[in-house]
C-alpha cells in the first residue's frame, strides 16, 4: 500500500530518472534489436519514401490538397479502384517528435488498405520549430473536419497516428469540433507507439525545438486532459486501440498502458495491444504489408469482423 494514498510510484517513476536516463528512454532508435540505430532510421525513411512514391504514382489519388491556408496544411488522398465517396476513410498522422517527417514520406499503408476498399488520407502539419504543439493540434483537427466536409457520405473516419502522430490523434478524443464547423463521423482510433503525457519531454533535448512550457505540456497531454476533464466519450462504441511494440522502451510501454487505463476509466471502448518482436519503426513500416498483424487489425476494425 502506498502510504500517501496516491497512485504508487506512477509520476514518480519518470521524475526519479536522471536527464540521461530520460533521454535514453525517449530515444526510440536506441531500443531497436535487428539493426543499428542509424540503419533503422535510414530504413524507416527509405521504406516511407518508396511507399509514398509508389502510392503517388498510382492513379486515383488527390495530392497536395490544401485543408487550410498555411503552406504545410496539405494532405494526400488515396482512393481504392472503386472511386465511390461512400468509403471508410483512414487518416494518418506521421511521427518524428513533432519536428520531422511529412506526408511525402509516410504513405506506408496505402497499398494494402486501398486494395480492400479503404480511402487513405496522409496529413502534413507544421512541425517545430515553425509550428507549436497548439498549432499542430489545431491543424490536425482542421484536417479531419476538412475530410468530413468534403466527404459527408463517408462510411466512417478512422484516425491513426504513430509516435508523435499518435499523440496528435489521441488529442482528437478531446477535440472541440463545433469550432471547426463539422463533427466528423469518427469510428475508430489506432494509436501506435505514442506519447500521451508530454511532461517528461520537457526534460529531453527534443524540447529545444518544441519550447514547451509546463502549461503547454499539460494542456496538450491527452492523459492529463482525460483524467481532469471527465468528459464522456462522444461515441461509447468507438474503438480505441492503444498499440505498442515489444521493443519500444519501458517508458513508451508505461505511457501506452496508462493511457489505455485512463481511457477505460473514462468509459471508452479501449483495447491494448503489445505487438510481438517489433520495434518503434518496424511497427509502422510493416504496414506496407497486407499480411502484417496490424494491417489485419485495422481492416478487421474497419469492416467489424471479430
Ligand atoms: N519517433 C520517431 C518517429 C519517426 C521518425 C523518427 C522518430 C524518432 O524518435 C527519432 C529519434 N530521434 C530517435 O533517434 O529515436
Amino acid at each position: 500500500m502506498d502510504v500517501t494514498g496516491e497512485n504508487p510510484g506512477r509520476e514518480a517513476s519518470w521524475k526519479k530518472m536522471s536527464k540521461e536516463e530520460l533521454e535514453i528512454q525517449y530515444s526510440p532508435s536506441g531500443w531497436v534489436v535487428r539493426r543499428g540505430a542509424e540503419e533503422t532510421l535510414r530504413t524507416y525513411s527509405q521504406i516511407g519514401d518508396e511507399a509514398t512514391k509508389r502510392a503517388q504514382a498510382a492513379r486515383g489519388s488527390l495530392l497536395h490538397v490544401p485543408y487550410g491556408d498555411r503552406e504545410r496544411e496539405r494532405l494526400d488522398i488515396y482512393f481504392p479502384e472503386d472511386e465511390s465517396e461512400a468509403l471508410p476513410f483512414f487518416v494518418f498522422f506521421h511521427g518524428g517528435y513533432w519536428q520531422s517527417g511529412s506526408k511525402d514520406s509516410s504513405a506506408f499503408m496505402v497499398s494494402p488498405l486501398t486494395a480492400q476498399g479503404v480511402a487513405v488520407v496522409v496529413v502534413s502539419y507544421d512541425i517545430a520549430p515553425k509550428g507549436t504543439l497548439d498549432q499542430m493540434v489545431d491543424q490536425v483537427t482542421q484536417s479531419i473536419a476538412f475530410v468530413q466536409k468534403r466527404y459527408p457520405c463517408n462510411e466512417g473516419i478512422y484516425l491513426c497516428g504513430h509516435s508523435a502522430g499518435a499523440h496528435l490523434a489521441a488529442m482528437m478524443l478531446l477535440a472541440n469540433w463545433t469550432k471547426h464547423g463539422a463533427t466528423p463521423n469518427l469510428k475508430g482510433f489506432f494509436l501506435v507507439s505514442g506519447i500521451y503525457d508530454l511532461e517528461p519531454i520537457m526534460h529531453i533535448p527534443e524540447n529545444e525545438a518544441l519550447l514547451m512550457t509546463l502549461e503547454d505540456a499539460q494542456r496538450n497531454s491527452p492523459q492529463r486532459c482525460l483524467e481532469v476533464a471527465l468528459t464522456q466519450p462522444v461515441d461509447a462504441a468507438c474503438p480505441v486501440l492503444v498499440i505498442v511494440g515489444q521493443h519500444d522502451s519501458p517508458e513508451y510501454h508505461r505511457q501506452s498502458r496508462e493511457f489505455y487505463q485512463a481511457l477505460r476509466r473514462g468509459g471508452w471502448k479501449a483495447s491494448f495491444e503489445e505487438l510481438d518482436d517489433l520495434d518503434h519503426f518496424e511497427i509502422i513500416w510493416n504496414l506496407t504489408q497486407k499480411d502484417y498483424v496490424l494491417t489485419q487489425m485495422i481492416l478487421k476494425t474497419i469492416f467489424q469482423e471479430s
